[in-house]
């Protein structure tokens, strides 16, 4: 499906009234409305068996809504066909599914032969995508899946759903394999990636760190496929909709929010009679709270210097911290 050139106002994906009984009359998802902007990152979480996966498979038609209306940039998917319509659509899921007897070149080269490119152009296109999530092709290219490590087969897995170049990309549980180190070295991995793709991404996950960590936007699902709260990870850590919300983000979410809220100007005291000396180690004036917490805390100096560039802009106190994140609700 190509971009067919809408207005930027228009969301890329939307959702409404969305709905998903089972026939056995279970209600995976109720009445759902959710729009994703265009080159948003938007999480869906929340606990087992709310209804995030049924979601994610509705937008790509691998399962049929019973209610409702879904769009992609515009047009409604129930009118295109479903195959055209996943060639739009880059789909990750926790198995990776790669061919086992296959190489990991071949793996990835399949997608580009599909759509008809010649032999030499998939190597080429599949090569490249190997670059782009950092696995050398000379080195990993004529491997097979099982002489990877689970965080490299989950970057084949990437590469794979980038190969049509999609302008969307489904992503369920896919650093969910990995172990927690690994996670957080994919997870921003693929922040870099789609900053500078500009994907519309949505990300399905159980794990609220991983959630607030990536997400533009994060949608929280409850029980009986119910969406409790969308919202950027400041707004829902810092004013839960309703105790389900706040008991799912955490009573560590205090500090949680430290990581998705950036530095206040407003909120930095002046330089006046502190010499840079005692200052210790600043912080960029583009950091988060957390970064600078972290430098006051090491260099007890009682406040962090904050730098554009070269020049000072003033420094940051715990009192200055305190008002910051109240004042990041507005
Ligand atoms: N084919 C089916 N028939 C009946 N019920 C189903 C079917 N597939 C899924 N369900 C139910 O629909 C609900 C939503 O399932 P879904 O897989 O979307 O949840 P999820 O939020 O992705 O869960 P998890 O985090 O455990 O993967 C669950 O209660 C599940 O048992």
């Amino acid at each position: 499906m190509e971009p067919t050139g809408s207005p930027a106002s228009q969301p890329m994906i939307r959702l409404s009234g969305v709905g998903k009984t089972y026939p056995d009359g279970t209600v995976a998802v109720h009445e759902l409305d959710l729009e994703v902007g265009r080159g948003e990152l938007v999480c869906l979480v929340g606990p087992s068996g709310c209804g995030k996966s049924t979601t994610l498979k509705m937008v790509n038609r691998l399962i049929e809504p019973t209610t409702g209306r879904i769009e992609i940039d515009g047009a409604d998917v129930t009118g295109v066909d479903p195959v055209e319509l996943r060639r739009g659509i880059g789909y990750v899921i926790q198995q990776v599914g790669l061919f086992p007897h296959q190489r990991i070149v071949t793996n990835v080269m399949t997608v580009p032969l599909l759509y008809g490119e010649s032999k030499a152009t998939a190597r080429r296109r599949a090569e490249e995508l190997m670059d782009l999530v950092g696995l050398d092709p000379s080195t990993y290219g004529d491997r097979y899946p099982h002489q990877l490590s689970g965080g490299q087969r989950q970057r084949v897995g990437v590469a794979r759903a980038l190969a049509a170049d999609p302008p969307v990309l489904l992503m369920d549980e896919p650093f969910g394999a990995v172990d927690p180190v690994v996670r957080v070295r994919l997870q921003d991995e693929f922040l870099r990636l789609q900053r500078d793709l500009g994907k519309t991404v949505v990300l399905v996950t159980h794990d609220i760190d991983e959630a607030v960590r990536m997400g533009d936007r994060v949608a929280v699902f409850a029980t009986g496929g119910r969406l409790a709260q969308y919202a950027t990870p400041a707004e829902l850590l810092g004013r839960p909709a309703d105790d389900f919300v706040a008991d799912f983000v955490g009573s560590t979410r205090g500090l949680r929010r430290l990581t998705v809220t950036p530095i206040d100007p407003a909120h930095l005291e002046p330089l006046d009679g502190v010499s840079a000396g005692q200052l210790g180690a600043a912080v960029d004036v583009g950091a988060t709270l957390e970064e600078a917490l972290a430098v006051l805390l090491r260099d007890d100096k009682g406040m962090v210097g904050v730098k554009d560039g070269a020049r000072f802009v003033g420094v940051l106190t715990p009192n200055g911290v305190h008002r910051a994140l109240r004042a990041s609700l507005g």
